[in-house]
């Protein structure tokens, strides 16, 4: 065999080897607030995925193309990351990107996200050719991301990481927030509301008010899905969110994703472990080598040859 250069992923079974570190026991109970007690609504699921997601009607065209990528590509200096790809995000669907290490799933995103410019090619959005626009207001527009490092506001709680989020859609004008004008505050109000009811939603509502770093590293990540979903996006790009979970955490947020798109969302997934990819997408798209190899149901990705071989090596004999 040939070592490929993703012979270290296992194709249907790759455990992370991070692994969390338990907190203290004093921490652990650090923070907990019984946040029903203080707001009903948050005891009812429905009015909770109803707050999370207020822009509903976004699901009317479901199966229609959202995000659409035409001949991307990206160089740095001599190497070109990505090079000539086209797929498409249809709204409502849970959408995989996979490859081995270096393939060029992260440039995808930071292409998407306007992170990069694009050497060449397009990235369209909702109907709109995203050329010239800036990364502010692309998430303006409705594209989220988390990353594959956790970056959080480690010293401010979870709430306020969130309601952080939720200020990219605010209206008020600064001498508004200075003077607090009536807006600012009613904003202000709504901002805390929903962003209980984003916590709630991703399962961390109890500890809303301990900060961000006394969270257990699968809170961290799920703080971050959070104020992605803050910001009220229509495509939710996820960067290996289950990095360092262990088989039950990995479990749990399946059903977190199926849920996120579930309450209207369109979900972009990079992810390394298959077993979670093939269970979670509708679809997948592959990259090797900075180009697509394959676009297709997962059913089909299992089984096909060249994502097998991009996986695990060619033997010499049959690559020559
Ligand atoms: N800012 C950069 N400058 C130069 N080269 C880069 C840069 N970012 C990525 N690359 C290169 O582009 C290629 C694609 O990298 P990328 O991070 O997109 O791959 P990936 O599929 O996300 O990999 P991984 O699974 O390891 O995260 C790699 O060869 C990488 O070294």
């Amino acid at each position: 065999m040939t070592a490929g250069p993703g012979a270290g992923d296992a194709l249907f079974d790759n455990e992370d080897l991070a692994v969390e570190l338990p907190p203290e026991e004093s921490d652990r109970n650090a923070g907990v607030v019984d946040v029903t007690a203080l707001d009903p609504a948050l005891a009812d699921p429905d009015a909770v995925a109803d707050a999370v997601a207020p822009q509903r009607d976004i699901r009317v065209d479901e199966g229609e193309a959202l995000l659409r990528t035409e001949g991307l590509t990206v160089r740095f200096g001599g190497l070109v990351a990505l090079d000539d790809v086209s797929f498409e995000i249809r709204r409502g669907e849970i959408l995989g990107l996979i490859g081995p290490n270096g393939a060029g799933k992260t440039t995808c995103f930071n292409a998407i996200t306007g992170v990069y410019k694009p050497s060449a090619g397009t990235v369209s959005f909702d109907g709109r050719v995203l050329a010239k626009t800036k990364r502010n207001e692309i998430t303006r527009l409705g594209i989220a991301r988390t990353f594959q490092n956790i970056r959080l506001f480690s010293e401010m709680t979870a709430l306020e990481n969130v309601v952080v989020g939720t200020d990219a859609r605010h209206r008020t004008s600064v001498p508004g927030a200075i003077f607090r004008t009536a807006r600012h505050r009613r904003e202000e109000h709504d901002a805390v509301e929903r962003g209980m009811a984003l916590l709630e939603f991703v399962g961390i509502a109890p500890r809303a008010v301990e900060k961000a770093r006394n969270l257990s590293y699968g809170d961290q990540r799920r703080l971050e899905i959070a104020r992605a979903l803050a910001t009220e996006p229509k495509l939710l790009c996820l960067d290996e969110p289950a990095a360092g979970f262990n088989p039950s955490e990995k479990a749990a947020l399946m059903d977190l994703i199926r849920k996120i798109r579930d309450d209207g969302f369109t979900v972009l997934l990079i992810e390394h472990d298959m077993r979670l990819v093939m269970g979670v997408t509708d679809r997948i798209v592959v990259l090797e080598f900075g180009r697509k190899i394959a676009d297709d149901v997962p059913s089909a990705i299992r089984e096909n040859p060249a994502v097998i071989a991009a996986y695990l090596g060619v033997p010499d004999d049959e690559s020559a």
